[in-house]
């Protein structure tokens, strides 16, 4: 569910024309839903009851930092896996007490900075990592609270990119080996055990792999009470799919309670670390019609949005909805590839798509708030977009369209 909607022929967010939109702030162009982000962040948070719980937004899905402080408005907690997140979530407005750092490889520096700040938990990923926390902590005489990120192996049914939580991925450690890792933990002078995370990979579509890797989980959790290792928290990480074509994922709210059922008797907080279910339905990506062309028999719509803006059509050969922002009864309908100007065969965002379409239309593509303009670059040297974000029939510039002199910041030409 989501607030992009038709309204007669105009599709629009909220309460604001698409068509509107794109005049004033110009393409490509993010559009994101405040309504929307605030009613996929209620639904974990909800269907989690009175089961003491703290709802971690995953930052790498969208990082902007007004899409961090609507969540810390609600009282968010936040996932992060760099040093640049953690500021982020600060500049944002989010509560550092909150926060959970996840990722293989942290430097000494990142761990220095969060300890200073005073993050809730460091999700260890490795011995090595967890050698290196004690060290930090010891150096800066400070007691880092961690949680071992247990790779649980179990089959996540994703894209092969996108699963974490097989023994042949890099991620966490197995969950063979977290027993005696957690006794090393515990008599380490600068580290307190807290609790234990596990992370099997990203748009899942059904409930079973995460209640899988769960029962694994808290198998490991009742072995380790066994030797007075009593864990405060249960960290079941992201992943949960969002509908991009004929996805049947369950909803946030079933696939959390699904999970706080399973906790219901003991005593032990829960963390979810949500990302696309909560930004991917709460954007959109809008691009102009450059130019229509067809070679041999196959029709192209060159726009003005790339693989830089958005990666994922290439990277992952994900389909994303693409959809006229006004119906044009007029143009002829046909199948195009909908390609970017980038100079690789790989540049595009959706191939054999029925349009009715001219040069100069605008076309959105659905599900873009996540993992769309976090993963954007400058190749070919191109500005990043803008985004915005609608709410009810405001709409605010979040970040503004890069300017020229933006590409080359940082860089200098040679003495002579
Ligand atoms: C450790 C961790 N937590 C949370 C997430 C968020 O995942 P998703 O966007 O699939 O919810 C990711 C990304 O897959 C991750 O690596
Ligand atoms: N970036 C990926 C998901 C990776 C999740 C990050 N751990 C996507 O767009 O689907």
């Amino acid at each position: 569910m989501d607030f992009f909607n038709y309204k007669n022929t105009s599709l629009y967010a909220e309460d604001c024309a698409v068509t509107k939109l794109a005049k004033q702030h110009g393409t490509p162009l993010y559009v994101y839903s405040r309504a929307t982000i605030e009613r996929h962040w209620h639904a974990f948070d909800q269907a989690a009851g009175d089961k003491p719980h703290l709802v971690c937004y995953a930052v790498k899905a969208n990082s902007n930092i007004a899409v961090l402080n609507v969540m810390a408005r609600l009282g968010s907690g936040f996932d992060i896996v760099s040093k640049g997140e953690l500021a982020r979530v600060l500049q944002a407005g989010g509560d550092a007490r909150k926060v959970v750092f996840s990722g293989v490889g942290k430097k000494s520096d990142e761990i220095a900075f969060a300890l200073e700040k005073g993050i809730y938990c460091f999700n260890v990923e490795s011995a090595a990592e967890l050698t290196r926390i004690q060290q930090v902590a010891e150096r800066m005489k400070m007691i880092a609270p961690i949680s071992l990120r247990v790779n649980p192996d179990v089959d996540a049914g994703t894209h092969p990119y996108i699963s974490t939580g097989l023994k042949e991925n890099k991620f966490g450690i197995s969950i063979d080996d977290a027993f005696e890792l957690y006794q090393h933990a515990n008599g380490l002078s600068n580290i307190a055990v807290k609790g234990i995370d596990c992370h099997i990979g990203s748009q899942l579509t059904e409930v079973q792999p995460f209640l899988d890797a769960l029962d694994r989980v808290l198998a490991l959790v009742d072995r380790l009470a066994e030797v007075n290792i009593t864990l405060s928290h249960i960290d079941v990480g992201g992943g949960l799919g969002v509908c991009y074509n004929n996805e049947t994922p369950p909803h946030p709210n079933e696939y959390a309670k699904a999970i706080a059922d399973k906790l219901a008797d003991r005593d032990i907080t829960l963390i979810y670390e949500p990302g696309r279910a909560i930004m991917a339905n709460a954007g959109i990506l809008v691009t102009e019609v450059e130019l229509l062309k067809t070679n041999q028999d196959r029709h192209f719509a060159i726009v003005d949005a790339a693989m830089n803006d958005l990666i994922r059509p290439s990277l992952y050969q994900a389909w994303q909805a693409i959809i006229e922002v006004e119906k044009n009864e007029v143009a002829d309908k046909k199948t195009y590839d909908i390609v970017g100007p980038i100079c690789e065969t790989g540049d595009f965002l959706g191939k054999a798509r029925e349009l009715s379409i001219v040069a100069g239309d605008l076309l959105a593509i659905r599900s873009s708030g996540a993992y769309g303009f976090s993963m954007s670059s400058n190749y070919n040297s191109r500005p990043k977009a803008a985004e915005i974000m609608v709410d009810g029939k405001e709409n605010h510039l979040i970040r503004a369209r890069e300017t020229l002199e933006q590409l080359w910041q940082g860089e200098s030409l040679l003495p002579k």
